[in-house]
C-alpha cells in the first residue's frame, strides 16, 4: 500500500456502494470492468446493512477467470488526496472484513475510434476475502432474500442497498448481464412485497 500512497494519482476501482457513495474526492471517474473477478452478495456485514443479530449482504468479488466486475474507476490526484481516501477505505472497508488488492480494471474507451484498444490500468479495490470473520459466501437465493429484506443498518435496509446497486448498474451497463445480482434483486423484491 505505502507504494501506492508515494504516487502522483490513484485509480480507485468501486464495483459496489462506491458506485453510488464513493465518499471521497477524486478529479475524474470512468465505467469500467475488473478482469479476473466477479461480483457476489456474500460479504456479511454488521455496522452499515445490518447488525450483530443479523448481518446484512454486501458485495464482494470473488477470482474468475473468465469472468469481469463492471463498475467505476475513480481517480484521485496528489498524495494528500491519495493519503485522505485510502484513510476513509480503512475505516469504511478495511475495518469491516475488506483487504486492498491491486486490480487490472479496463476503462471502457471514450474515444470514437472503435478500432483503438481499451486501455488496461492498475486499480486499488477492497475485496472481502472467505477468511474475514464476516463472510457469509453462498446460500439459497430466498433465503439470501428474505434475511436482506429483514437486515438493516447504519447506512438504511439492507435491500436497499441490493436495489440501489441493481439499478445503478443497469443504468451505467443497460447491456450488460449479472445473473447473480439480477436473480437476487427479483427475489428481494418478490420478499419485500410480501413481508
Ligand atoms: N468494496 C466494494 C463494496 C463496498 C461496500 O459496499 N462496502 C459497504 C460495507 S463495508 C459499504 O460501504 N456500505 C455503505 C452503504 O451500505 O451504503 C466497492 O468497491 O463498492
Amino acid at each position: 500500500m505505502e507504494s501506492q500512497l508515494s504516487n502522483q494519482s490513484l485509480w480507485i476501482f468501486g464495483y459496489g456502494s462506491l458506485i453510488w457513495n464513493p465518499g471521497f474526492a477524486f478529479s475524474t471517474s470512468r465505467k469500467a470492468y475488473a478482469i479476473g473477478w466477479a461480483r457476489r452478495m456474500y460479504q456479511g456485514n454488521t455496522y452499515h446493512r445490518g447488525d450483530e443479530k443479523l448481518p446484512g449482504r454486501v458485495a464482494t468479488l470473488i477470482e474468475e477467470s473468465n469472468s469481469y466486475t463492471n463498475g467505476v474507476v475513480f481517480r484521485v490526484d496528489g498524495k494528500t488526496a491519495i493519503a485522505t481516501a485510502v484513510k476513509y477505505l480503512e475505516q469504511r472497508e478495511i475495518d469491516n472484513g475488506y483487504s486492498f488488492r491491486m486490480v487490472p480494471v479496463q476503462i471502457e474507451s471514450t474515444s470514437l475510434n472503435r478500432h483503438r484498444r481499451p486501455t488496461v490500468i492498475m486499480a486499488l479495490t477492497c475485496v472481502a476475502d472467505k477468511q474475514n470473520e464476516l463472510y457469509l459466501g453462498p446460500d439459497d437465493v430466498v433465503k439470501m432474500a428474505r434475511e436482506i429484506v429483514t437486515a438493516k443498518g447504519c447506512a438504511g435496509p439492507n435491500c436497499e442497498y441490493v436495489l440501489n446497486l441493481a439499478e445503478n448498474l443497469r443504468k451505467l451497463f443497460p447491456n450488460d448481464e449479472d445473473e447473480h445480482l439480477f436473480q437476487l434483486e427479483q427475489h428481494v423484491r418478490i420478499a419485500k412485497v410480501r413481508a
